[in-house]
């Protein structure tokens, strides 16, 4: 009977997704995930939606995503604080949970299916010449569909932070955090206690799956000359595995991490399907004091006593900051906002990572994950019964670089190319899942790529590490269910260009190596379709090419950048308090001033703690600060954990 209700659910939650039905080898999948009783071999279980909530909590998070959930089991910590966290959408699910299938998740229930305005400076090879911009709908938010990758940024990121006047924010101030969180599952990695950390909320593993085409990556880098290194220790520059936010071969997203094992808490309310519209702020002492959301279409408001948090993301939080008011005065004026704050960054400076998509070799050897080949019934039981194989990688990513193009002082160790390295690419999947992720339109893959469906392939994806162009976002009418309008504005910047262009030139002389020789690599040396009137392989050649298939590696961040009062378009303070509005934080990607040298969900989940111990400064009498954790919460939680799963008893 379990087995029955689990396997329905389990086939509900398939349904969620949309496309996922397609895959004929769900269902046994999650068959025999039903038969092992998955669900009972995890630690913890999903967090309650609470039902009915008070009309008042100290403090009220808006979004539970990769901050918001870490500071909702923070805060929560003081038993005498009652804590809300509201986030639209649902729970995660158990398709979520396989690194595989991540694609999958994109325009499904749990993506919010951004789409950027039409420009003509990128994303040319896509349905209408608009980005898409993924981004988590569910609690757990953006770590519910990312890949997974666990990369902290490089030290010069946050000393640089500091010097724009943002005092506790260097390296060396945010280290203790990156690895407060830390569960790092690598014993040689944990062994330097510097850099890792064993016993935090959050898993660390490496894959537990890869391919021959990983070793061969490492060779190649060993080969042209960099260092294998930790890449979130000593030396950025180098090429190493992949770690993942992974627990035993499934996806460890945030609200794995930090929700579940706190979901006993009485002190903390989470109540999903809850969309806030709009943050409620007194508009003669400037001061918020509770919110406005819709839940099951009933408008509701609750008041927040202490303060109220955004971590609504990089698009949702500057979008609920304008419609309360608090913004450039001139725009909020336009769409018909009464102006609480003038705020003139909020929404502006919007940084993002991306990479060039498409640069495909295809391979002599049956070696890659063609989807069709690996993607099977005994793959779903390797899966559902030893935690391994094929659908833990999470989509091939196996080896990453970081290197220097002409453009970087190589003295610095601040590189300005990451290589995401792929045991395959968009044809590995009949030209079915990666291509509707990413708009591409059916035209430019057939011709692209429609020779290499289902061959073996792997790719590399140059992404440009600190881009100089900035986008924006601003409201499209004062409606809050309307989505902002979102302009990009990628490689508007020329020196972005020459970036990825030269990063486009270093990824080919990967290919060219003798250790990716021995594998028979070859480029796919089709021209692009719209830049075939140019001479093949020239700058100006590249230079269009990487207009065609730019990829976003949803990225978005700094939309309400942090500074002191003197950046007139900083939004909020050190302290990641709104400038000019008392009792009001944002506590998620929007505050970073730059975005960080690396994949950014591990700073996003460094801002949530530090962010949770800025909140607890204010509000704490400093004498206390050693025993803020209730211990009757501890050791009831350590209760909980020993009787399940032994390997979850840790300090925290
Ligand atoms: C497809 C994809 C792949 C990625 N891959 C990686 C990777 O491999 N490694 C890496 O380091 N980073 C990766 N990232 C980036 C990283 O996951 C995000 O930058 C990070 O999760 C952002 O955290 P956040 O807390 O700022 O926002 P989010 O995690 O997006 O959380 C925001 C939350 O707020 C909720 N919300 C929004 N508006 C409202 C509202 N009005 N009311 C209530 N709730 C609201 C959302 O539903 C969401 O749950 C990826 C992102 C995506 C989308």
């Amino acid at each position: 009977m379990a087995i029955l209700t689990t396997v329905s659910a389990a086939a509900k939650a398939a349904l969620t997704i949309g496309g996922i039905s397609k895959l004929t080898f769900i269902p046994l999948m999650l068959a025999a995930m039903a038969y092992f009783n998955y669900d009972l071999l995890d630690p913890e279980n999903r967090p309650f939606n609470q039902k009915y909530l008070r009309e008042e909590y100290d403090f009220i998070i808006v979004g539970g995503g990769s901050a918001g959930s870490v500071l909702a089991n923070r805060l929560s910590e003081i038993e005498s604080w009652n804590v809300l966290l509201l986030e639209a959408g649902g729970h995660e699910t158990d398709i979520s949970d396989v690194p595989l299938l991540s694609l999958y998740l994109h325009k499904s229930k749990l993506d919010w299916k951004y789409r950027t305005e039409s420009q003509d400076s990128a994303c040319q090879a896509m349905i209408d010449k608009r980005c898409s911009w993924t981004k988590g709908k569910v609690l757990g938010g953006s770590s519910v569909l990312n890949t997974m990758l666990y990369i902290r940024g490089n030290k010069r990121d946050f000393d640089h932070w500091e010097s724009l006047g943002n005092p506790g924010w260097g390296y060396e101030d945010v280290l203790p955090y990156f690895k407060k969180s830390e569960d790092q599952r690598n014993p040689y990695l944990a062994k330097d206690t510097k850099y890792h950390s064993v016993g935090g909320y959050l898993t660390v593993q490496d894959a537990p799956y890869n391919t021959p085409i990983g070793a061969a990556f490492l060779q190649a880098g060993e080969e042209i000359g960099y260092d294998i290194i930790d890449i979130n220790g000593d030396q950025q520059t180098g090429y190493a595995w992949y770690q993942f936010t992974m627990r035993r071969g499934t996806r460890c997203s945030t609200a794995k991490a930090f929700l579940r094992p706190v979901r006993l808490r009485q002190n903390l309310h989470i109540s999903l399907f809850s969309h806030v519209t709009k943050v409620l702020i007194d508009p003669e002492k400037k001061r918020a004091y509770g919110v406005e959301f819709i839940r099951d279409t009933e408008k509701q408001v609750i008041y927040a006593k202490r303060e109220v948090i955004l971590a609504a993301g990089a698009i949702a939080s500057p979008h609920l900051l304008m419609l309360s008011g608090v913004g450039p005065a001139r725009h909020l004026e336009e769409v018909g906002i009464n102006v609480i704050h003038d705020s003139p960054g909020v929404g502006r400076n919007l940084q993002d990572h991306i990479a060039v998509g498409g640069i495909v070799f295809q391979v002599d050897y049956p070696i890659s994950l063609v989807m069709n080949r690996l993607v099977n019934i005994n793959s779903a039981l390797r899966y559902a019964v030893t935690e391994d194989g094929p659908l833990t990688s999470s989509i091939g990513l196996e080896v990453v670089a970081f290197i220097n193009t002409k453009y970087a002082n190589a003295t610095e160790d601040w590189p300005d190319i990451e290589f995401m390295m792929t045991s395959a690419s968009i044809p590995s999947d009949g030209g079915t899942q990666v291509k509707k992720a990413h708009s591409i339109t059916d035209e430019f893959y057939e011709e692209m790529f429609g020779h290499l469906t289902n061959k073996d392939v792997f790719g590399i994806f140059p992404m440009m590490l600190r881009p100089k162009s900035r986008g924006f976002i601003k409201l499209r009418s004062k409606n809050p269910l309307e989505y902002p309008i979102m302009i990009h504005n990628y490689l508007t910047h020329p020196d972005d260009v020459g970036v990825l262009r030269e990063g486009v030139k270093a990824a080919l002389a990967v290919g060219e190596t003798k250790a990716m020789k021995r594998l028979g690599a070859k480029f796919n040396s089709k021209p692009i379709p719209n830049c075939k009137h140019l001479p093949l392989y020239t700058d100006e050649y590249w230079d269009c090419y990487i207009r065609q298939y730019t990829m976003t590696i949803y990225h978005l961040s700094c939309t309400a950048k942090m500074g002191p009062s003197s950046d007139p378009m900083a939004v909020v303070d050190p302290q990641l308090k709104v400038h000019g509005i008392e009792g009001l934080r944002v506590i998620d990607a929007s505050i970073m001033p730059a975005v960080t040298n690396g994949n950014i969900n591990a700073p996003v989940i460094m801002i949530g703690e530090k962010g949770s111990d800025l909140i607890k400064e204010t509000w704490l009498p400093k004498t206390n600060k050693r025993k803020r954790r209730s211990l009757k919460c501890f050791k009831l939680e350590q209760f909980l954990t020993r009787t399940i799963n032994t390997k979850c008893i840790v300090d925290r």
